[in-house]
């Protein structure tokens, strides 16, 4: 699903701007370009941004291939080499298994090329929930918020482009 004020994948200040699309055996393929705006150490990006890139590539995966509201239960990452400023991650990521509610899914993220240096590896459980679990906690008004993406159909409104 897709949120135009989601940090991940809207069109948000600051935000990090990702797009996710299903290709080929069901795997889902997301970008992230570091930018100064994501620093840790000078000229890095932070590890806290790369976790947050990849729940949002995971996220968007377990949403876009069973097409359930699901929200992360527990994330893990690996930090296998240093993400520089101004490269892109190319992340692929797979649905592992579906037990009931809960959804497991996995995902590398290569550095500057589909076929680059595996920079992050991180494997997720999202656990399926109601539509009342965003009106409850969230917002009352959260699934019209859901359906605002500018200048897009209703139709499409559940897919992140
Ligand atoms: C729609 C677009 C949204 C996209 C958002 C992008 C991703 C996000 O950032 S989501 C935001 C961050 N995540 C959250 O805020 C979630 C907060 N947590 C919760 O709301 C709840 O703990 C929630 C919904 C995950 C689970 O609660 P609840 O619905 O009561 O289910 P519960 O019975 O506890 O768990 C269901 C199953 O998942 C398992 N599970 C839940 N959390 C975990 C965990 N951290 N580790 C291992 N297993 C877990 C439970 O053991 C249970 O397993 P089983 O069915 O075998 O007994």
């Amino acid at each position: 699903m897709h949120y135009i004020e989601c940090f991940g994948c809207g069109d948000v200040d600051g935000g990090l701007h990702m797009t996710s699309t299903v290709g080929e055996e069901h795997l889902v393929r997301s970008r992230f370009e570091v930018t100064r705006a994501h620093q840790g150490a000078p000229g890095l990006a932070h590890g806290g941004l790369l976790a947050c890139a990849f729940d949002e590539a995971l996220g968007s995966a377990a949403g876009n291939l069973l097409r359930r509201p699901a929200v992360t239960g527990k994330l893990e990452t690996d930090f296998l080499r240093p993400v520089p400023v101004g490269s892109t991650l190319y992340i692929v990521t797979k649905l592992d298994g579906v037990a009931g509610r809960k959804i497991y899914v996995s995902a590398n993220g290569r550095l500057d090329a589909e076929d680059g240096p595996l920079a992050v590896r991180a494997r997720a459980l999202f656990v399926e929930v109601t539509f009342e679990h965003f009106t409850s906690h969230g917002s009352a008004d959260a699934l019209e918020k859901f359906s605002q993406t500018a200048g897009r159909s209703r139709e499409d409104w559940d897919i992140n482009p």
